[in-house]
């Protein structure tokens, strides 16, 4: 029986941020976070840019590269770096490229390129979808149709009409006096259209099937319509929440729905996202998310791989990096027994990125993963989200025993943030930091190890700002409110009830996310693989 349990929180989206009226972290009451950060070791950590695997340092984190890079204990060179190298080095034109535009050249067949329109680097890039739509001039593509899902999230809210006109640029720099046939198709915001995960909501999946695949959506004559009347109905709404439409000719028919014979590609890179919409082209008469009604028999190929397990998709443009020796595989391996547990929102951020892309267990024997339901609403309407709920588990598990390591995500200080909603982030803040209180008194109680983190930036910076820092306001003189992640700091706090002895490590080097995994392993007095980051801990003596 073990009795000295080690226990880590991700707090998500929860960085260290400038502490004025426009970090809901700052302005929430924390009484939790305040007396952590006396009672252990309290250090800021990198969780953005190249820290993280990431290109450049202007990149700001996300959930994937950040619970990767935290499993992994190593900087690995993420999906989006890969993908940017298979595309900028060309790589990418060489392999199943070619089956596309095969497809997509014979008969009367189109491609369609299904994704989400960014600069955010999160999900998708804007310079891959540029150089995709030069290639596939250059490969002679004769008709293309684009399904476009709005951002609102990663970049500046209420841009949708910008990227719209972007994209119709350049749509038609490529294609005037050509005869080439291409054009927007369909689209929607990527909360309500398309883009639901693990498992969360299939409706929002439905929803774009019917705008993309079926042209059954609300019916515009252009996108730019779309965003207009959409806009006119519901004043003020984020671009992530535009319903899902279908682009209709002067007959009302759509212009580009999905047939037999189509080569359909996702050019989005992250799999949590990603992998609905996958699955509903390419799994047979087993899926059960909605009703597909007719599966047109396409080519179909996604960015990069979307889920390891299931192979998904089976065609892929660019090969995912391989990610082993995770640090649960090591614990696994070591025998101790491990619990995981989330709401749905970050379920698989806590298990499958978490693990190096992998959703199964290690060892199924000796791991528990809980997914918790998360509600189906805005979340700033309830901004507590499962904290509670998740925290009631933990402590549940900790009073009953027998776990070593338990890692558990709250959801609330991310996917509020995520709303722009300032006041309802710092309410979702103030119940993660009730949440970890709750969990840091049962592992008190256990004489465990709490350590608390977060996996990127959010809450922390809730306004749009210039280039020098400065607040940006609306028209009106509002505030205007950011949505995206950050590319600030987050906090770790270890705080230790067990009777082991250690002390943190100075002056290592660059102290990130990717220096949590041998951080976690020696608070378990398991050894740490040479080719890990190092410990931000050193332990002088083990009496346990
Ligand atoms: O909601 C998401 O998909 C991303 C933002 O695009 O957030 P996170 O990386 O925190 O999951
Ligand atoms: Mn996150
Ligand atoms: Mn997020």
């Amino acid at each position: 029986m073990n009795t000295r349990p080690l226990v880590l929180v991700v707090m998500d989206g929860v960085g260290v941020g400038p502490g004025d009226r426009y970090d809901a972290v700052a302005t929430a009451d924390t009484p939790t976070f305040d007396r952590l950060r006396g009672a252990g070791v309290y250090q800021e950590i990198f969780a953005s840019g190249t820290h993280v695997g990431l290109s450049s340092d202007s990149d700001m984190g996300n959930s994937e590269v950040g619970h990767n890079t935290m499993g992994a204990g190593r900087i690995i060179a993420q999906g989006a770096k890969r993908v940017d190298d298979a595309v900028l080095g060309g790589e990418i034109w060489e392999g199943a490229w070619r089956d596309v535009v095969t497809r997509a050249t014979t008969g009367d067949g189109t491609l369609h390129l299904i994704g989400l329109l960014s600069d955010g680097n999160v999900h998708s890039s804007w310079e891959h979808l540029l150089l995709l739509l030069d290639h596939v001039k250059a490969d002679g593509v004769q008709r293309v149709r684009l399904h476009t899902l709005f951002d609102g999230r990663d970049v500046e809210d209420r841009t949708a009409d910008q990227y719209a006109e972007r994209l119709e640029d350049a749509l038609a720099t490529r294609t005037e006096g050509t005869g080439l046939d291409w054009a927007i198709a369909s689209g929607g915001g990527r909360m309500v259209t398309t883009m639901d995960r693990y498992e969360a909501n299939w409706s929002v999946v439905e929803a774009g099937w019917r705008a993309h695949v079926q042209g059954t959506a609300r019916p515009f004559t252009s996108v730019g319509e779309a965003i207009r009347v959409l806009r006119e109905e519901t004043p003020g709404i984020s671009d992530q929440l535009l319903e899902a439409f279908t682009i209709v000719d002067q007959e009302g028919a759509p212009v580009g729905r999905v047939h037999d014979g189509d080569a359909v590609v996702i050019f989005n890179f992250r799999g949590d996202r990603a992998i609905e919409l996958t699955r509903a082209f390419v799994e047979g008469s087993g899926f059960t998310g909605f009703d597909r009604g007719t599966v047109p028999d396409v080519f179909f190929a996604g960015m990069t791989l979307y889920d390891g397990d299931t192979n998904m998709p089976p065609v892929r443009l660019v090969q995912p990096p391989t990610i082993t020796d995770t640090v649960s595989e090591l614990i696994a391996r070591a025998g101790l027994r491990q619990l995981a547990a989330s709401e749905t929102q970050k379920f698989g951020h806590m298990t499958y990125f978490w693990n190096g892309n992998r959703s199964d267990p290690f060892n199924a024997q000796t791991e528990t993963y809980i997914d918790i339901p998360s509600d189906q609403i805005e979340f700033d309407k309830a901004p507590q989200m499962k904290a509670a709920e998740t925290a009631d588990y933990i402590v549940r598990a900790l009073q009953e025993g027998g776990y070593d390591f338990l890692r558990s995500n709250l959801a609330g200080g991310d996917m509020v943030g995520h709303t722009g909603n300032f006041d309802s982030t710092v309410l979702a803040v103030e119940a993660v930091d009730a949440a970890v209180g709750a969990i840091a008194a049962a592992v008190e109680a256990a004489g465990g190890c709490l350590v608390v983190t977060a996996d990127h930036g959010n809450a922390e910076d809730m306004v749009e700002r210039d280039k020098q820092g400065q607040p940006r306001a609306s028209e009106g003189g509002q505030p205007l409110w950011k949505t995206a992640h950050s590319t600030n700091p987050v906090p770790l706090y270890i705080v230790d009830y067990s009777d082991q002895e250690w002390a943190a490590v100075d002056g290592v080097d660059a102290a990130g996310l990717s220096n949590l995994a041998a951080t976690l392993l020696t608070l378990l007095d398991l050894p740490v693989p040479e080719n890990y980051r190092p410990s931000l801990v050193a332990v002088a003596r083990n009496s346990g």
